[in-house]
Order: C-alpha cells, then sequence, then structure tokens
C-alpha cells in the first residue's frame, strides 16, 4: 500500500491544524486539496465553528478517528474557483459547508434529500472521499466540495455568527420539523444549554414553540430567559422542580453530550411525547422501558439534516434572524478553546477567525 502523504496527494496546497492522536492537541499540517473538478466549488475559508463533534473525534471517543485529522464542519468562506458544470455558485459568493461532502446520490435517502441518512454519506472529516483521499475539515484555509454539498450563506447573515448554524443549527432544526415540534402551541423542552441548545431555543421560539431549557447550571436560567428568549428553566438536578413539571412537555430535544439518566426527561413528557436525542455521548444511555409504555411515549435521534433543508434552515435562520452566540478566536487558541469546551466554559460557541489568523 502506497503511504499516506498528505502534501503530495493532490495539487493544491492547504494549511491547516491537525490531531495526530488521541491526546487531541492541535499542530499545524500543511496537506493538500484537489484541483477544481466540473462539479466543485473552491472557497477560502472565512471562518470556522468548533463543535463539540471536534472535540470527541480528536480524541477519538467515538472509536472512528484517523489521523491527522483536520477537524472542522461549520465552515463558511468566499467561492474563488468554480469548475465548468457548477450551476448554483460563482466566485465571490459566500458559502458554507456542514457535516457531509458526500453521498452516493442514487439510494432511497439521497433521492429524498436525505443524504445525511445515505449508507454511504462522506464525513467532511476522517471520511473517505470517492477518490480514495481522506477528508480534511475547515480548521484550515481551502476548502473543495461538490457543489451539492455546498450551501448559500444569505447576505442578511454575519459569516462568523452563521458558522455554527452548518451543524448546530440544523442538528436542531431538522427533528423540530422531522417530529413535528414546530408548531406554535408546543410546549418544547432543550437539554443543555451550549452550543446545539442555545440556537434550538431560537429556532423553536421562531416556530412558535414554547420553551422550557432543562440545565444541570441554575447560572444559565437568567441567560436562557433574557438573551435566548425561552419561556422558563428547570434545574434537572432539582428534584422538586422537576416532579411539579411531570407531564407538561409535548417534545425535549436533548443536546446533552456526556452520559446522563433519561429517566427523569421521559418523566417530564405527556403522553404520546416525543425525547429526541441528539447529543451522542462516547457510552450508551440506560433506557428505562416502563416509563415509555405509561403513555406511549417515543424515544428518536436525529443526524445534522439534509442538503435541502440545511439551506432552508439557513434562510430561515435568515428570515428570522437566528445566529449562533459566539466567541471568535484566533487559530493558536484553539487548543485553549477545546479545554474550555470540556468545561462547558464557552458562550455559546467557538468561532475560529481563519482568514485572519490560519497562517501556514
Ligand atoms: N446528532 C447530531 O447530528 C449532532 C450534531 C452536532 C453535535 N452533536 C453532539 O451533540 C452534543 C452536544 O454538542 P454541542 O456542540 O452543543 O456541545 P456543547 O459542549 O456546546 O454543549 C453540551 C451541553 O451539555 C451539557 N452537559 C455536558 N455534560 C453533561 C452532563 N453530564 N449532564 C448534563 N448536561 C451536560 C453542557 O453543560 C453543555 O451545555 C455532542 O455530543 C455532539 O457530538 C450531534
Ligand atoms: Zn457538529
Amino acid at each position: 500500500m502506497v503511504a499516506n502523504q498528505p502534501e503530495k496527494e493532490n495539487p493544491v496546497p492547504a494549511f491547516g491544524l491537525a490531531a495526530r492522536d488521541q491526546s487531541g492537541v492541535l499542530s499545524p499540517f500543511n496537506f493538500s486539496r484537489r484541483a477544481t473538478g466540473e462539479k466543485d466549488v473552491k472557497f477560502k475559508v472565512i471562518y470556522c465553528g468548533i463543535c463539540h463533534s471536534d472535540l470527541h473525534m480528536i480524541k477519538n471517543e467515538w472509536g472512528t478517528s484517523t489521523y491527522p485529522l483536520v477537524p472542522g464542519h461549520e465552515i463558511v468562506g468566499e467561492v474563488t474557483e468554480v469548475g465548468s458544470q457548477v450551476e448554483k455558485f460563482k466566485v465571490g459568493d459566500r458559502v458554507g459547508v456542514g457535516c457531509i461532502v458526500g453521498s452516493c446520490r442514487s439510494c432511497d435517502n439521497c433521492s429524498n434529500s436525505i443524504e445525511n441518512y445515505c449508507p454511504k454519506m462522506i464525513l467532511t472529516y476522517a471520511g473517505t472521499y470517492h477518490d480514495g483521499t481522506v477528508t480534511y475539515g475547515g480548521y484550515s484555509d481551502v476548502m473543495v466540495c461538490d457543489e451539492h454539498f455546498v450551501v448559500r450563506v444569505p447576505d442578511a447573515l454575519p459569516l462568523d455568527a452563521a458558522a455554527p448554524l452548518l451543524c448546530a443549527g440544523i442538528t436542531l432544526y431538522s427533528p423540530l420539523r422531522y417530529y413535528g415540534l414546530d408548531k406554535p402551541g408546543i410546549h418544547l423542552g432543550i437539554v443543555g444549554l451550549g452550543g446545539l441548545g442555545h440556537v434550538g431555543v431560537k429556532f423553536a421560539k421562531a416556530m412558535g414553540a414554547k420553551v422550557t431549557v432543562i440545565s444541570t447550571s441554575p447560572a444559565k436560567k437568567q441567560e436562557a430567559i433574557e438573551r435566548h428568549g425561552a419561556d422558563s428553566f428547570l434545574v434537572s438536578r432539582d428534584q422538586e422542580q422537576m416532579k411539579a413539571a411531570m407531564g407538561t412537555l409535548d417534545g425535549i430535544i436533548d443536546t446533552v453530550s456526556a452520559v446522563h439518566p433519561i429517566m427523569p426527561l421521559i418523566g417530564l413528557l405527556k403522553t404520546h411525547g416525543k425525547l429526541v436525542l441528539v447529543g451522542a455521548p462516547e457510552k450508551p444511555l440506560e433506557l428505562p422501558v416502563f416509563p415509555l409504555l405509561m403513555g406511549r411515549k417515543i424515544v428518536g435521534g436525529s443526524c445534522i439534516g439534509g442538503m435541502k433543508e440545511t439551506q432552508e434552515m439557513l434562510d430561515f435562520a435568515a428570515k428570522h434572524n437566528i445566529t449562533a452566540d459566539i466567541e471568535v478566536i484566533s487559530a493558536d487558541y484553539v487548543n485553549t478553546a477545546m479545554q474550555r469546551l470540556e468545561k462547558g466554559d464557552v458562550k455559546y460557541r467557538f468561532v475560529i477567525d481563519v482568514a485572519k489568523t490560519m497562517q501556514a
């Protein structure tokens, strides 16, 4: 087998930050990207958000990482070149790429615009592209991507605060729609007020839901209500509060990144209530069956969204003025940012200023 030579396997020089092993420490990395193909869009990366999945992945917490690993799937930038067959984009356009850069384009899921559930879906990083090369993410200066997996960032959205919508935004928007939790009058719970959770509150409010944030940190109450627009707040460790709220929610979206009990959450649901898991803890959760039977309740999951829905989400965000609350950082701060993210010390998403600070 030919040794993997990231710097030489493709013609376009690229520079980014890579983890080399499961210590997860990110360091400068020279690699390369393919030449712009007929259907490809090449763009200069301007900002990239830091998702908790990046943290799981640099440390190989899900057991699927390959190294060197360039994370980043909340990527926004400006188009610098398009292939001869590209129809949707031109040089200068503001674009984004999220968690996927490829799929088979012919299975039932792809035909139904849910490429995110295609068995051959190709992740933006630590995946294997059609040509056999490793995919590298957006903690890097340049991206080349098939136009089908590129979305347009509406002019009304600032690029930096829109970047997290490419993953966090669609991950909350899609289950709200699919599980019918997008209707006025719905009472929705959102568990975990982190990167995903805080944009979830904004989308759900814009759809007309009544939103209760459920969190372990009482300190987040004021911000949840005053800054993000939640209607109420429950401290999940407070037995009295949780008991008083039993049977009040139509649905819950659980964004928690670590193992936690779901029994108390199921108790908060009304009859026929739905608990949707989007957080991805590294170990399985315990599933109590009786509380589900008693009330015909549902536990489901959801993973990002398809390309059509991702564009729809961005257009919805532009219309309703929804962006993430961000802390913009320079590339050399990224290891500190990861440590802070691990402790939940971020309001509410780190975004790397790639254009200004990622230099070879
Ligand atoms: N399903 C998907 O498509 C999808 C997409 C993106 C991210 N994710 C996953 O969702 C999770 C959240 O991502 P994020 O970027 O919002 O992370 P984040 O770190 O910004 O937020 C996670 C939230 O969970 C809380 N939390 C952590 N441990 C907890 C515990 N033991 N009990 C209660 N609360 C706890 C934190 O305080 C924080 O508010 C991660 O596991 C990530 O990998 C899934
Ligand atoms: Zn993500």
